[in-house]
């Protein structure tokens, strides 16, 4: 039987501020010996395969300061791992107190960093502890949040197949019948119509219940200004609803629901569909001025027709006239709109760039 030697090992080295890491080169060790001596020196003795095959390899280090006793190490099939707490969290200039480095030991460029990338690493671990603990915190902290995202479903959900049967509902006609569907358009859907948007009120109770992060106003002036075409120009005068104008309106507001809805679904339950999420925030650019406009349309052709029948006219005194005809308050009415149109259309903006900011910094 031939005596082994003892040999030193490769020993390659990286430091963060509250740590040092060692990974030494040798496969297939036995007889492990790692022990941090009195003199703050680390003893490190076994057998395996290292740059002169198999013997018995050994080495030590006295480290620059001061390191807990504790030293966790990992021997895979390819090398040893030791990890070693510092006493201080500080950077040091070198591993060792001999400034001159041992022969066997060099950097490990794997997990080196210089001492402001690591300032960086350990802020980056920080701000992801604070983040985590801060989600965990909300989480816990509302005991009712199942609850919540089961009511926003179901409500997505409900709104998401009303708006899909109006549009399914005019696309079918609109092939069959082509032109002609334009005129009837009302007497086949307003029942969804005003459900779904009756159901809409909800879009201004639930920011205000802390429900959504959407802002109360914008929610608003979207719900009223809908209801006001659809309850009082179409709803009340039976003149308007055979107008292809309610074709263009009803199409317009389920075009984007039939994505709005699932979107929201989606996020009810922490998914994401790019094509759904993309669509979501770029389809109102087109929609929402051409809702707005066809909205218009609606209000200047319901004009004389209240003058006409003189419908939630104000009275006056007899010294005054007759009375004040609606008329007057839809042509204030359609500069709210520009104006509605206006807020609107820098909230959603402000929101799609906010969604795909946030998505580009997640992928960095
Ligand atoms: C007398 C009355 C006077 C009134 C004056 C009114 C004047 C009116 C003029 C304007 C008329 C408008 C008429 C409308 C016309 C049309 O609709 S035309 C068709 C095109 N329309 C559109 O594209 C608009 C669609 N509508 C919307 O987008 C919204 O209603 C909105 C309020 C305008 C904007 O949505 P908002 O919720 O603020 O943005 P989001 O980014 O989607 O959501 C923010 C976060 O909240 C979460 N969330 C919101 N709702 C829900 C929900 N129901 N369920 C679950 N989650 C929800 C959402 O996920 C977002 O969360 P984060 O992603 O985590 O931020």
């Amino acid at each position: 039987m031939v005596a082994m030697q003892t040999l030193t090992p490769h020993v390659y080295w990286a430091q963060r501020h509250a740590e040092l890491y060692l990974r030494v080169e040798l496969s297939d060790t036995k007889n492990l010996d790692i022990s941090l001596q009195e003199n703050n020196t680390l003893q490190f003795r076994a057998q395996g395969h290292g740059a002169k095959g198999d013997n018995e390899y050994e080495f030590s280090l006295e480290f620059l300061e001061p390191v807990r006793p504790e030293i966790s190490h990992k021997s895979t099939q390819r090398q040893v791992d030791i990890k070693i707490r510092k006493q201080e969290e500080r950077w040091w200039d070198r591993l060792t107190l001999q400034e001159k480095k041992p022969l066997f030991l060099a950097p490990d460029f794997d997990r080196w960093l210089d001492e402001s990338d690591a300032e960086m690493e350990l802020q980056a671990k920080e701000e992801e502890k604070i983040n985590r603990i801060s989600v965990e915190s909300r989480v816990r902290k509302d005991p009712y949040i199942g609850l919540k995202r089961g009511y926003l479903f179901m409500y997505n959900l409900v709104q998401f197949l009303g708006f899909s049967w109006i549009f399914v509902n005019m696309t079918v006609r609109l092939f069959i019948l082509g032109q002609d569907s334009f005129y009837d358009t009302f007497h086949t859907t307003a029942d969804m119509m005003y459900f779904c948007q009756m159901m809409a009120v909800l879009e201004v109770v639930n920011p205000l219940l802390g429900l959504v992060k959407t802002g109360f106003f914008p929610a608003m002036i979207q719900v009223a200004g809908r209801n006001v075409i659809l309850f009082v120009i179409f709803g009340c005068l039976e003149d308007m609803q055979n107008k292809p104008v309610v074709f263009f309106v009803f199409y317009l507001w389920s075009t984007i629901e039939i994505f709005r809805y699932p979107f929201y679904m989606l996020a009810c339950i922490g998914t994401d569909w790019k094509l759904l999420t993309w669509l979501r925030y770029s389809l109102w650019i087109p929609l929402y001025p051409l809702g707005v406009l066809a909205e218009a349309v609606a209000v200047i052709q319901s004009l004389p027709i209240f003058d006409e029948t003189r419908l939630f006219s104000i009275p006056l005194p007899a010294v005054l006239g007759n009375s004040i005809s609606f008329s007057y308050t839809l042509q204030l009415y359609l500069i709210l709109m520009f104006l509605g149109l206006f807020i609107n259309f820098r909230h959603l903006y402000k929101q799609r760039k906010r969604r795909y900011r946030s998505r580009k910094r997640k992928v960095q």
